[in-house]
């Protein structure tokens, strides 16, 4: 080990696949990840995990944007070919999107060259599901259960001499004098942490539920969507901007159980497992960047990762491995490197 002292910020998906990247990027350094929440606490741990990315999802450019996308898709493939794909929760699900009102639907410029099967719906389909479906689209891609992921991606970045600390911080100055470098990975602690009024919650609802017949994922108008994992399906589902409540608000309840059951008959009956809240870290764009900072007279090199909205287990991996290069580079001329 050299005695280059890393921090990364954060516990969810995308501090701990950035802890991750890092340890490939950076060989021999320190590197700590600071949270004050982990695993179950987190909103990662809610998210229902399917490769998704939304068409309003973005960075600075759209190229940029692609890349980080089709780098995921690519590391989330990769993982689920490996013998760890089921320890690491990562698996292949097909299925539909159906609109009665929007033709977009059928549409995402970002992966419909990227994932093996992309099509419009037909006609028959239209009708597998009662409502007034008119278009529709049915694709294949992967899904990331965070459940099985978090405690993953904590063994193996401890396993390659990673340390995890149990910290809130208030402010950067907390560490200032610690770290040859800091990454952020605060998910919507980033609004605090640096007073960056452009991240706002996005509040989510869903049901866990055991129905080890539906094998394919659904999503529907009204932010209606079935999804099924490793363990469970995922009933959701509601977006409800700049609200922080996390409690399971019970008008939610029933309409999510109310849409998904009207859409998928053969739901009605499955036995709940659980319901979890969670509020998705939005920011128009994503903020991965570099900035220095000075504290107390010092300087401070930090790399920002935060902002993913409803798309954080999406674009995990590469807007995680662009952090390390960020990271990297602000390292350069660090005679510790
Ligand atoms: C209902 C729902 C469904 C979703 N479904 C999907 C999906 O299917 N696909 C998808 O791609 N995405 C989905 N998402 C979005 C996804 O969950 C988020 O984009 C992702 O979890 C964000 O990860 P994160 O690591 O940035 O944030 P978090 O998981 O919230 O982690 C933030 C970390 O920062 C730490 N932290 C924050 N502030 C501080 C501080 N001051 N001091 C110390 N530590 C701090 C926290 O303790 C925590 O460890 C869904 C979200 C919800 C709510």
């Amino acid at each position: 080990m050299s005695d280059l002292k890393i921090a990364i910020l954060g516990a969810g998906v995308i501090g701990l696949t950035t802890g991750l990247e890092l340890q490939k990027e950076i060989k021999n350094a320190n590197i700590s990840i600071i949270a004050d929440k982990f695993f179950k606490d987190t909103t990662s741990y809610v998210a229902a995990g399917i490769f998704r990315p939304g068409t309003s999802f973005c960075g600075r450019t759209v190229d940029i944007t692609q890349k980080w996308i089709t780098d995921s898709y690519y590391f989330w493939d990769e993982l689920r070919l490996t013998t760890e794909a089921a320890n690491a929760g990562v698996t292949q699900v097909s299925g539909y999107i159906f609109s009665s009102t929007t033709p977009s639907i059928t549409r995402n410029h970002y992966i419909e060259k990227l994932v093996p099967i992309y099509r419009a719906a037909t006609e028959e389909e239209l009708q597998l599901c009662p409502g007034n479906w008119k278009y529709g689209s049915f694709y294949t891609t992967v899904l990331t259960e965070c459940g099985l992921y978090l405690p993953w991606a904590m063994k193996q970045f401890a396993k390659y001499g990673g340390k995890f600390v149990d910290r809130k911080l208030e402010s950067f100055a907390d560490l200032s004098s610690e770290y040859d470098l800091i990454i952020n990975c605060t998910g919507l602690g980033a609004k605090y942490l640096c007073n960056d009024h452009k991240v706002a919650p996005i509040r989510g609802q869903v049901f866990k539920v055991k129905a080890p017949w539906i094998k394919t994922f659904f999503y529907a108008d009204y932010d209606t969507y079935v999804i099924p994992g490793f363990n469970s399906v995922t009933l959701g589902g509601c977006r409800q901007y700049d609200s922080y409540n996390l409690n399971v608000d019970k008008y939610d309840s029933l309409s999510i159980k109310e849409r998904c059951e009207a859409f998928l008959p053969s739901l009605k009956g499955a036995e709940v497992v659980g319901e979890r809240v969670g509020l998705r870290p939005h920011r128009d764009p994503v903020r991965i960047e570099k900035e220095i900072i000075t504290v107390n007279g010092k300087r401070m090199k930090i790399v920002h990762n935060y902002g993913h909205g409803g798309y954080g287990v999406t674009v995990a991996p590469g807007t995680s491995i662009y952090a390390a290069k960020l990271a990297k580079e602000l390292l350069m001329g660090n005679s510790k490197l």
